[in-house]
């Protein structure tokens, strides 16, 4: 991380320095003291929301791939998530539904909470962190099919532009035998309650 000198002799990364002139920019006395600490916060936070692009999918996983001769699906539903859009860098956040069918092998059950949340914590659109998480399933388990719903709120839609309070949007990716087998894709949407 680059670091920078503040006016107080302090060491700051560029990213604190860009917060101080972004408070700046909108007006505000950034020596005041509640604002003293803030370009750092919000340096701290906003790496912690991003910190999706430093994990990848072996890492979590961590081998946590195991042998089963159990061939029916497995749903892990409402897995919740906060992801921003990287239109206007606000939060969209909901829940994320998983099911797949195992061919062979079963997914360490935290390992789809952390699969969702290593793409959530990225700037996305919600259409390709739906297929980012069908993708990594089907990868790291090698199944005969994956389904991905993902329900969510959009900051961006409430808070400004159109301020629509109640709307929601929901995506979905199937694949595989989710996506070939009509029966398969009901009982995925049953077992979630859509
Ligand atoms: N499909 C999709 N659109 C999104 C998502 N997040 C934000 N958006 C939309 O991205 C679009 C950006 O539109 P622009 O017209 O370029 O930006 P804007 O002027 O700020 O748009 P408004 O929100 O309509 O005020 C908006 O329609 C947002 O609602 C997402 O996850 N998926
Ligand atoms: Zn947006």
């Amino acid at each position: 991380m680059t670091l920078y000198e503040s006016s107080g002799g302090n060491k700051m990364s560029k990213l604190e320095s860009l917060y101080r002139d972004v408070l700046s920019e909108l007006g505000e006395d950034v020596s005041r003291e509640g604002l003293l600490d803030t370009p750092a916060r919000a340096a701290k936070a906003m790496q912690f929301l991003t910190s999706g692009y430093e994990t990848n999918l072996e890492d979590i996983v961590n081998n946590a791939v195991f042998t089963s001769d159990n061939d029916e699906m497995v749903v892990v539903e409402g897995i919740e998530f906060y992801s921003q859009c990287e239109h206007h860098m606000l939060p969209f956040l909901g829940r994320c539904h998983i099911g797949y069918l195992p061919n062979g092998k079963v997914l360490g059950l935290s390992k789809f909470a952390r699969i969702v949340d290593m793409f959530g914590r990225r700037l996305q659109i919600q259409e390709n962190m739906t297929k980012q998480i069908a993708e990594a399933v089907e990868e790291v388990t090698g199944c005969r099919g994956v389904g991905v719903i993902v329900e969510a709120k959009h900051m961006c839609m409430m808070m400004r532009g159109v301020q629509k309070q109640n709307s929601m949007m929901r995506t979905s990716v199937m694949k595989g035998a989710f996506r070939e087998n009509q029966a398969t894709r009901e009982e995925f949407m049953r077992l979630v309650g859509l």
